[in-house]
């Protein structure tokens, strides 16, 4: 079937389903009918929609950690654990690397492994191998909202499995889990294996069952400009809307600089309604997700803390509705149970003290709030331009045409010609623009902020400025000074 941006008519979408059922044997435990009425047993309670609007309508922040080990009764232990200890008001299963590649023979002899060994030997928990029964019990375990989060270019099997399995929220999407995550998988794939997805998601709500999809915002979770991962977001809520989903969240990685996040975060679900609406799509619930840094962090834990810390403020002062928690292990690896509870906590700590602070507005939160409008306009004008309105279609000629360009992203099929560098605030600017859809204000705004550092640290701006921005957080700074 040729890539185009239109809903999978039920017929086409069923025949599909049986070979993805068919690539590995738990398939065969996915009954639609029969998951359908799970989840309308299961009630409100572990809706992730229920407890996002909640949140939306209260003005609360939800926090939320990352968690998955092999061993299906460590992952119950460890989401009970986060859950009451840790306080967190909604929980992930974080998905191992070998499910995200498909490659389920080695997951499961990871899990063989793991039971030997008697920990866990996979970063995350390998939910298709487990199948709908297992997932349904890592649900069942805990009182609140789980979400399936990971790193998928081809999720189709994992969607099935644990969705089925009581799961009500879905990350990810045909951009966001292949550029950033994926060498060589085409995003004429990968757009239309997250059609899949998003499809499923929209049967379910067809028959009653609303399943939030939540698209992956920090991409490389690097130095990426508020304007290229808010394109991104709102392409996959577009691509979303069409099969179906009416329930989407947001999401932007936190770079540092708070009058850049607040602006990002205060524009980011405008940008999206405003999108939804123009292109006919009615009754679209949005909502955002802020990442607390995904960069590199620093080893020592107190100054985790404090880059957690901020991270959580920034989430406060942006009136996200969720933030998702780092751990003070996040420069050595997976976080043990008792790191992960004190990220949440920390971050909670920070979310209730901030409770009924907001940002007043200043004129230079007024400007980085028209500059990302500007800059994500352009981009998505563009693209549905390069597709003659048709954003799949739009989205892979944008990509070959670096309109869309992801700083250091691995795959073939991004251009990964534009270079950020951070300017003397901290905000995250355009070093090289390389083909961007920018006009010349917008080039000269950037060129101007990383001038003005330039003169301050007495150096051109250039490729070593983005060097040390890599660095600094990780050594104690934000912004990358010369030494
Ligand atoms: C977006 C992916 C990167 C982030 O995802 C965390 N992450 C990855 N795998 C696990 C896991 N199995 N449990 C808890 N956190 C995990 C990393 O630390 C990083 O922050």
């Amino acid at each position: 079937m040729e890539l185009k941006n239109q809903k999978w008519p039920a017929d086409e979408f069923f025949s599909r389903r049986r070979e993805v059922l068919a690539a590995w044997p738990t398939g065969r435990e996915v009954d639609l009918d029969e998951a359908v009425a799970y989840h309308r047993r299961a009630g409100a309670g572990r809706s992730m929609a229920a407890l996002l609007d909640q949140a939306r309508t209260s003005g609360r922040t939800l926090a939320q950690p990352r968690a998955g080990v092999a061993l299906l009764l460590d992952q119950i232990e460890l989401l009970r654990y986060l859950a009451a200890e840790g306080e967190a008001d909604c929980l992930p299963a974080t998905i191992d690397s070998y499910t995200r590649q498909n490659r389920y023979a080695e997951a499961q002899a990871g899990i063989e492994e793991s039971r030997a060994a008697g920990r866990s030997m996979l970063n995350g928990f390998p939910a298709v191998n487990y199948g709908v029964a297992a997932c349904r019990r890592v649900v069942e375990a805990v009182d609140v909202p789980v979400q399936v989060r990971h790193g998928t270019p081809d999720a189709r099997l994992l969607a099935e499995i644990t969705l089925a399995g009581g799961f009500t929220s879905f990350e990810g999407g045909g951009i966001s889990y292949n550029i950033p995550y994926a060498k060589d998988v085409p995003l004429e794939k990968s757009i239309a294996d997250w059609q899949y997805v998003d499809r499923l998601a929209g049967w379910y709500l067809e028959h009653g069952v609303t399943i939030n999809r939540e698209f992956f915002g920090p991409l490389t979770g690097t130095l990426v400009p508020p304007g290229i991962s808010h394109a991104v977001g709102v392409i996959e809520a577009l691509l979303a809307a069409e099969q179906g989903v009416k329930n989407v969240t947001l999401g932007y990685g936190q770079c540092g600089n708070l009058i850049q996040d607040v602006a990002a975060m205060l524009t980011l679900p405008r940008l999206a309604e405003d999108y939804l609406e123009r292109c006919g799509y009615r009754g679209v619930t949005v909502t955002t997700v802020l990442h607390q840094w995904m960069g590199g962090f620093p080893a020592d834990e107190s100054k985790a803390f404090g880059v957690i810390a901020w991270g959580a403020a920034t989430a406060a002062l942006a009136g996200a509705d969720k933030v998702i928690v780092k751990t003070p292990h996040e420069a050595v690896g997976v976080p043990g149970k008792e790191a992960n509870a004190a990220g949440i906590k920390a971050t909670k700590q920070v979310l209730n003290m901030l409770r009924d602070q907001f940002m007043p507005p200043t004129p230079e939160l007024t400007e980085e709030i028209a500059v990302i409008r500007a800059e994500t306009t352009a981009i998505v004008d563009k693209t549905l331009d390069l597709g003659d309105g048709d954003v799949a279609l739009g989205t892979v000629r944008a990509f070959k045409a670096g309109v869309i360009d992801v700083p250091f992203a691995p795959s073939r099929f991004n251009a990964g010609r534009l270079l950020p560098a951070r300017d003397n605030r901290g905000a995250v600017r355009l070093l090289e623009p390389a083909n961007l859809p920018f006009d010349r204000a917008l080039l000269d705004f950037h060129r101007e902020r990383l001038a003005e550092r330039g003169r301050v640290e007495n150096r051109e701006p250039g490729f070593q400025m983005v060097i040390d921005d890599i660095y600094a957080i990780g050594k104690g700074m934000l912004v990358g000074r010369p030494r």
